[in-house]
């Protein structure tokens, strides 16, 4: 989609190349002279004339049709001669008749298309004149009123909209004329013209056709050259010449070439009849597959050409040049050969986008986020990006292992994302809309825009793909996400805070009448997508990948076939169709970043974070920790905190966890390995693996700490002798829930729990199972009291005797979820995974 100003230049360029051709070639052939008489002068001048047509009329324009192929290539632009026969002024002195056409004047010919000569020529004509010119810089119409179809091997050109089905009737005649006409009077009133070539094409008049029909080609004829229209008129009458057209008379065994327009073959001043004063043997009927192979090259080459590209949507001046207060708007596709926007308002402040797998959902979303991107700048726009299905999304924004860079607007993204992602990802939401809304209060009840002239306030987009995974099961946790969701919907449109929530079906957000619906005004069904327009619009439809319903009005249609203005098909580019334009669009946001810019944090559900990675560990392992601590893992959630246990020295501050897993068992040992490096100091350790299995667990972490650390490795004996010392330091216990550790007296353990810490000494335990567990609790219950709490394995409903509540935790796997402190709801998090520890 160039645009006009681009070929309005670009049209102007080929046009005085065409000048230029045409003056060169005018310039040789004005110096040749024919001379009938000499023999020898006779094949000198065919010589120079091979030579002077070689040069005005090269490849498709001019060479001989069986030297050609459907893969030789078409020129700059329209030729300016074209090539009609071969002349041969003696039999074996010959030369390519050329006429001038394109960019000049016409061609009439006195017999139609019934001729069978005549209907070779002017088949043999459109191929060259089709396969010369690059494929959409000319358009052809054609009027065939004769019996037989002479331009039935070009009907493929026909979807690409090159050359309609010819018109055969007095009816169609007169379209052609009426459309012709009005591309003079748009190509004249436009000082510089088409852009393109429209060749109009008579193979036969119509029965019927009226002098006065005459009469309007004739007009065509003397004011078209001047709009890029030229004619090929077969059939045209001998008596009155056609404006500017070279006449060409066939007779018997060949045809005659009269003078062109403006420069005859014969010279100033020469007697009438002029034109060229040699016989001239028509070009023969191109073979039909040289013509099918040319309409395929075309046409595939059109559809090549009419494929949106991302850089079409982008902005052509600087990057950032625009200032969100009032809104977010950007280019996601084109209508028709118009681009149609679509933005972030208060009044269309959160989209819907659907469409069933595959159908482009992410290309349509990486389009409208680099459009974004490209058109406000960091100040202006934060974006928040979540995919809940498995798999990794956004890596165009996001750095790489090879490529470092990413899109400075992006604050987070979540990949794979877990419910909690997402739930904590409203709560980020919420905590901003929060601040608005306070700032907007302080400053008196100001509005958005007038907040955004003393504060930075970028508006914010946060989109969520694959959003009906995230209330697949209709629990308390979807139920409250989709209470919030409402609540935040509402609010934040005032506030420059934007949904887009994408997806397959009806995004599973309730029938048509449920108002969260109508927080949503903004619809976009791409294929298989129409549930989220009015169940009576059916305008998306049967539409292709690489389209879409853009709709304003939340979904609502109206009568068939009107024009809505609130709703436009659009058809929008492939983004990953070239990845090197996304990487350098990419690139270019990223070196324009502001200063100390933070790349976004990135959650990917798959993954493992490594305890040697974490921040917070290797401040630790650096000497910097700030207490000492036990640490998990990373929360699922948008800051990608790090999931720890304090262990200072306060009752309970003990970790036991929960799980018949390998999990609990890893859990275990990185929160051990993660506290001896947070401790100041020397610590003393005791590890008493009772476990089955565990010996060699501790073992290796023996072997690990006691560089460090004094390590003690003990039985159940030995456990319970420093349970009951005084002695400061860990004891870590694989299995309390072994039979030898569950005759270890309850009172013992309690009091550990309960004043151990204060007196330095934590107890990190494991224990496959509740009741034991559970059995240390006082009457009062309040586990918190004595112990956080991780739980791997283990279903909600076995921990209600643990926490005397119902409790929200659906084991799977990668995942365990702590408890710490009264009342917690629990935070899930990614247990640290096996890594090498520096
Ligand atoms: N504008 C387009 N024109 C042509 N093909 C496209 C266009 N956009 C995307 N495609 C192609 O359609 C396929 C699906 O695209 P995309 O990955 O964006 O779909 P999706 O709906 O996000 O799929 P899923 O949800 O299953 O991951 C890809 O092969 C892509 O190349």
């Amino acid at each position: 989609m160039a645009s006009p100003k681009a070929r309005a230049g670009r049209a102007a360029a080929l046009h005085r190349r065409a000048e230029a051709t045409a003056t060169a070639a005018a310039a040789i052939l004005d110096e040749i002279r024919p001379a009938p008489a000499d023999h020898h002068r006779q094949y000198e001048l065919a010589e120079r004339l091979r030579a002077a047509a070689a040069l005005a009329a090269p490849g498709w324009a001019g060479d001989p049709l069986e030297t050609l192929t459907p893969t030789s290539p078409p020129g700059d632009g329209p030729p300016s001669f074209v090539r009609v026969g071969t002349a041969a002024p003696l039999d074996d002195a010959r030369f390519p008749a050329l006429v001038p056409l394109l960019g000049s004047g016409h061609l009439s010919v006195d017999a139609d298309a019934g001729d069978p000569r005549v209907a070779g020529l002017l088949r043999a004509l459109l191929l060259r004149l089709f396969a010369a010119s690059p494929a959409g810089a000319l358009l052809a119409r054609a009027v065939d009123g004769g019996l037989v179809a002479t331009l039935a091997g070009y009907a493929p050109l026909a979807d690409a909209g090159l050359l309609p089905p010819p018109a055969t009737d007095l009816t169609g005649f007169r379209a052609v004329l009426a459309e012709a006409e009005q591309w003079v009077a748009a190509g004249t009133a436009r000082q510089r013209g088409h852009d393109r070539t429209l060749l109009l094409v008579v193979a036969a008049l119509p029965d019927g056709a009226a002098p006065s029909d005459l009469d309007r080609l004739a007009e065509l004829a003397a004011q078209g050259p001047r709009a890029g229209l030229h004619l090929v008129v077969a059939g045209w009458p001998d008596s009155v010449p056609l404006p500017q057209a070279t006449p060409l008379a066939v007779r018997t065994a060949y045809a005659l070439v009269g003078d062109p327009p403006a420069a005859g073959f014969s010279g100033p001043g020469a007697e009438p009849p002029g034109g060229l004063n040699c016989p001239v043997f028509l070009d023969e009927d191109p073979p039909e597959e040289l013509v099918a192979g040319v309409c395929r090259r075309l046409v595939r080459q059109i559809e090549d050409g009419s494929r949106l590209a991302l850089t079409d949507l982008l902005p052509d001046g600087e990057l950032w040049a625009e200032g969100s207060v009032d809104g977010l708007v950007t280019t996601v596709g084109d209508a028709a050969g118009r681009p149609v926007s679509l933005g972030f308002t208060e009044l269309t402040p959160h989209w819907l986008v659907s469409g069933r797998s595959q159908a482009g959902r992410s290309a349509f979303l990486t389009d409208a986020l680099f459009g974004l991107a490209a058109r406000y700048g960091p100040d202006e726009l934060i974006l928040y990006l979540a995919d809940l299905d498995d798999g990794e999304s956004f890596v165009e924004f996001l750095q790489t292992e090879r490529d470092r860079s990413w899109v400075p607007q992006v604050r987070a993204a979540g990949m794979a994302a877990d419910r909690e992602y997402v739930a904590d990802l409203f709560g980020e939401l919420e905590a901003e809309l929060r601040r608005r809304e306070e700032a907007a209060r302080r400053a008196g009840g100001q509005r958005y825009a007038e907040l955004r002239q003393h504060q930075s306030l970028p508006r914010i987009v946060c989109v969520i793909d694959n959003f009906p995974l995230l209330l697949r099961e209709r629990d308390r946790l979807a139920t409250d996400l989709l209470a919030r969701l409402d609540a935040l919907a509402r609010a934040a449109r005032s506030y420059g805070i934007h949904l887009v929530l994408a997806g397959e079906g009806d995004l599973g957000i309730g029938g048509p009448r449920d108002p969260l619906l109508g927080q949503f005004p903004v619809r976009v069904a791409l294929p298989g997508g129409s549930a989220v327009l009015e169940p009576t619009n059916d305008s998306a439809a049967g539409l292709p990948v690489g389209s879409a319903v853009v709709n304003t009005a939340g979904g609502l249609g109206g009568p068939r076939g009107a024009t809505r203005g609130h709703e436009r098909m659009i058809r929008f580019p492939d983004p990953h169709e070239n990845p090197e334009v996304l990487a350098d669009l990419r690139h270019r946001l990223w070196s324009a970043r502001p200063e100390g810019a933070a790349p976004p944090v990135v959650f990917a559900g798959f993954a493992r974070p490594l305890l040697a990675n974490d921040p917070r560990h290797r401040a630790a392992l650096a000497g910097r920790a700030h207490a000492p601590a036990a640490l998990l893992g990373r929360a699922v959630d948008v800051r990608r905190s790090t999931v720890a246990v304090p262990l200072g020295p306060a009752a309970g501050r003990n970790l036991a966890v929960l799980g018949r897993d390998d999990e609990a068992e890893r859990l275990l040992v990185t929160a051990v390995r993660s506290a001896a490096a947070a401790h100041p100091g020397a610590a003393r350790f005791v590890l008493a693996p009772l476990a089955n299995g565990s010996a060699e667990p501790a073992g290796v972490l023996a072997a690990e700490l006691a560089g460090r650390h004094r390590v003690e490795t003990v039985d159940v004996i030995g456990l319970r002798a420093a349970m009951a010392a005084d002695e400061p330091g860990y004891l870590v216990v694989f299995g309390l829930d072994v039979p030898d550790a569950t005759e270890l007296p309850p009172e013992l353990l309690r009091a550990l729990l309960l004043e151990g810490p204060p007196a330095g000494r934590h107890l990190l335990g494991w224990w496959r199972t509740v009741a034991p567990l559970a059995g240390l609790l006082g009457p009062e219950g309040e586990v918190d009291k004595l112990t956080a709490v991780a739980v791997t394995d283990v279903p909600g409903g076995r921990l209600e005797q643990l926490f005397d509540r119902p409790v929200l935790w659906r084991p799977r796997p990668g995942r365990a979820v702590l408890w710490d402190g009264p009342g917690e709801q629990g935070t899930v998090l990614v247990p640290f995974g096996e890594g090498v520890t520096p």
